[in-house]
């Protein structure tokens, strides 16, 4: 099955494969334990893909001759290195699971141990082709000799590595009895496999754990409490590895069982605080931790660590229950973490190792539902009247991907794809928030929820709940130009906004994996919540295309304008705007002294297209850049006030469109102010350019407050530093 996100296709099963890879140890370099990898692939024997599959072709040649001083061994393979001529002899050591490719493990002679996955071995198993051997009889049963030819050795995902074969021609099943490789000793027939007792699981997790292998350790770890459940050390040491792999509800599971048996374990308790912050059970993970605090005060040990992690559940807390925040300080976590380093190979990767994920509380407004509304779905909608810049939601992302997370730069979005799949299998509890977003492929509730009872993860609902909901992430307004920060994430909240191209009465940004939404305007009992997806600096072809292709056909006022306008309105509209780009702006930009001609052309052009548009005026903001250039060509012909007037006049007309272009429309009026010495007049359009950029972020000033200058000034400080410099300027004159 093939999942598309706009110009990418991506195969589900890959992206399976993948994610549970990626649940495996990665080790490129080290030599890989055996006795680990062995249990990680029986873990992937219950992700064993349900089809019934049949073998192409499998290649017994009896009288195989082979030179014996090319074979190779798998500490000599080099990462995307074929060697030539050169030919793999290896053992199966588990049994074969379809997930994608065909996953087994091999040993080599020397005991080395790595994965192997054979691609274009199968076909889907017909009614007709019964007869034919399937993946589910044994299959190269463990111990089949294989020689592997054209071995390729790759990073499957992220550090895993693996031996690949793409065609069965290369891989060639040796019999038992040929003589061939009578000679060659197999070390592993030495090792006599050594059964660990709890204290050596507990002692081999901690290295593990001590190394940053986490997945390792819990490995360990697990093996240890099957063999004694009630180890509460255990338990407790896999749980801090779980909150390490950000696996906060196995954490707290772990935790409670270790608290049943020990009530009095600090440490559990102490952990149990972490997996609640994760979860976002804010209050009881402050609970948790001021009861742990005053058990343990005077204890100098662990007394300032508990007391810091209290402070900031405190914090969650006080941040999800009066949705404050302090944005100056989580715009300074947010560049701290956004600090990025090179590696010796030049591969980008964050300073801090979540990178730019911040560690703040959701919020959302009890003042906001989710409701019906006709022909979107579902949609949040207003309890009660709400005025303008009101917080109504903060959210942390289920998930993001930021650029240099990627495989590839640009496959944020199939990234996501595989790290939710991986979140789903290792957390099922997520399932639920996941499943329940719109995904477009009309699977009936029921099914659905059975998948959830059973946990089944669910590719296909997960990649389609992506497309539909994904937001990809700008910070316009933290003006930071770091083009590793665009990316793409999940968001579960914030998914049930609906989309219009105009009039959006909901403002949001991104501050890390943090979104942030506010009213951008006063908002009435009873309307839709309604942000852009894609707003109208695209062309309606641009808008139209992406919208259709998540299931929008888009009944804002703009579409609706545009999709009546007649081909020969669109045409001249066209021809107008090239008609400007081409031959007006050129000259524009190059002289001092503008031609006093280009006035009128310019005046004519405006005055048609205003004319073409005439019953929607304020939606004709097609022509705020030629505004702007009229305002500059009677300024350089001698006429500034005539220039400050199109201005202002422009700025009224389309302010409520919330557009980056009107913006400029203001720093126009006040560099034109400021030339013509009206000072007083631009440092009232500065004030009004400071509220534009700040509240959005922090929220209204009081028309009262004395102190919004400041608090706004404080705010640009961190965000447009540049404001700053100039209010200076301005407090001199
Ligand atoms: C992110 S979800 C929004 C929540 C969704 N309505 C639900 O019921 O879960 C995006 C989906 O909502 C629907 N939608 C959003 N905006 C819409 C609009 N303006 N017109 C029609 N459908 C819309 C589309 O089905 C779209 O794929």
């Amino acid at each position: 099955m093939k999942l598309r996100f706009l110009n990418d296709t991506v195969k589900a099963k890959e992206i399976v494969q993948n994610a549970i890879l990626r649940m495996t140890i990665d080790n490129v370099s080290q030599r890989k334990d055996r006795e680990l990898l062995i249990k990680e692939h029986k873990r992937l024997e219950n992700l064993f893909d349900e089809n019934k599959y049949f073998i192409n072709s499998i290649n017994k040649q009896e009288n195989l001759t082979l030179n014996i001083q090319l074979r190779i061994s798998i500490s000599n393979l080099q990462v995307d290195n074929v060697p030539v001529e050169r030919f793999l002899l290896c053992r199966v050591i588990s049994s074969f699971v379809k997930i994608n490719a065909l996953l087994t493990l091999v040993e080599d002679p020397e005991g080395n141990v790595e994965r192997l996955a054979l691609y274009n071995w199968t076909n889907v198993l017909k009614e007709d082709q019964s007869n034919c051997k399937s993946t589910d009889q044994l299959f190269l049963p463990i111990g089949t000799l294989l020689v592997i030819k054209n071995i390729s050795y790759k990073v499957a995902t992220y550090n895993i590595t693996m031996i690949r074969s793409d065609s069965p021609d290369d891989v060639i099943v040796i019999n038992h009895n040929n003589k061939l490789f009578n000679d060659i000793k197999w070390s592993s027939n030495q090792l006599n496999e050594k059964i660990k007792n709890v204290d050596e699981f507990r002692r081999c997790g901690n290295y593990y754990f001590a190394s940053n292998n986490y997945i390792a350790a819990i490995d360990e770890y697990s093996n240890g409490i099957k063999l004694e459940p009630q180890n509460v050390t255990l338990l407790v040491n896999r749980a801090e590895a779980y909150l390490r792999s950000y696996q906060f509800h196995n954490a707290l599971i772990d935790v409670e069982i270790a608290l049943k048996y020990d009530p009095n374990h600090l440490k559990a308790a102490y952990r149990m605080g972490k997996a609640l912050c994760g979860l976002k059970h804010y209050k009881e993970a402050t609970n948790t931790l001021q009861s742990l605090y005053q058990r343990i005060k005077g204890n100098t040990s662990i007394e300032k660590t508990t007391e810091q992690l209290m402070k900031h559940a405190e914090m969650l807390t006080f941040e999800n229950i009066n949705g404050q925040y302090d944005y100056l300080r989580i715009i300074d976590e947010f560049c701290e973490r956004a600090k990025i380093k090179k590696d010796s190979k030049g591969n980008i990767n964050w300073m801090h190792e979540a990178g730019p994920r911040l560690d703040h509380a959701d919020f959302l407004n009890n003042d906001i539902e989710i409701g019906l509304v006709e022909g979107k779905g579902r949609g949040w909608i207003a309890k009660c009247d709400i005025p303008e810049y009101t917080l109504l939601m903060v959210s942390k992302a289920l998930k993001v991907v930021f650029k240099n997370e990627s495989v590839t730069p640009y496959s944020c979005v199939k990234e996501l794809v595989t790290c939710l799949t991986q979140q789903l299998l290792t957390e099922p509890y997520y399932c639920q928030e996941v499943y329940q977003l719109y995904d477009g492929l009309n699977i009936n509730i029921n099914e659905k929820i059975e998948k959830i009872n059973k946990n089944l993860v669910d590719v296909n609902i997960i990649g389609n709940v992506t497309k539909h909901n994904v937001f990809g992430l700008n910070y316009e307004e933290v003006n930071l130009d770091t083009p590793e920060l665009t990316g793409a994430g999940l968001w579960i909240l914030p998914s049930f906004f609906n989309h219009a191209c105009i009039d959006e009465n909901v403002h949001h940004f991104f501050l890390g994996d943090l979104v942030f939404f506010r009213s951008n305007r006063p908002i009435s009992k009873g309307e839709e919540l309604i942000i852009n997806y894609r707003n109208v600096s695209y062309s309606y072809e641009e808008r139209s295309r992406y919208l259709k292709y998540i299931n929008i056909d888009c009944q804002c006022r703009m579409c609706k304008l545009e999709r009546s306008e007649s081909q020969k309105v669109k045409l001249r509209i066209a021809q107008l705007l090239n008609i400007f780009n081409t031959s007006i702006e050129p000259k524009l930009s190059k002289l001092r002294k503008v031609d006093p001609s280009l006035i009128k052309e310019l005046e004519d052009i405006i005055a048609e297209l205003h004319n073409l548009r005439k019953e929607h005026p304020d939606l004709g903001f097609n022509t705020i850049e030629l505004r702007r250039f009229l305002a500059h060509t009677y300024h350089k012909n001698g006429k500034p006030n005539k220039a400050l007037s199109i201005l202002k006049e422009t700025y009224d007309l389309y302010k409520t469109i919330h557009l980056t272009r009107t913006f400029i429309v203001i720093i126009d009026i006040i560099s034109l102010s400021w030339e013509l010495k009206l000072f007083n007049e631009a440092k009232k359009w500065f004030d009004v350019i400071l509220k534009v950029f700040t509240e959005p972020i922090i929220g209204k000033f009081k028309d009262n407050d004395p102190e919004w200058r400041k608090k706004a000034l404080r705010l640009t400080e961190k965000i447009l530093p540049a404001m700053n410099s100039f209010a200076k300027i301005l407090e001199k004159v």
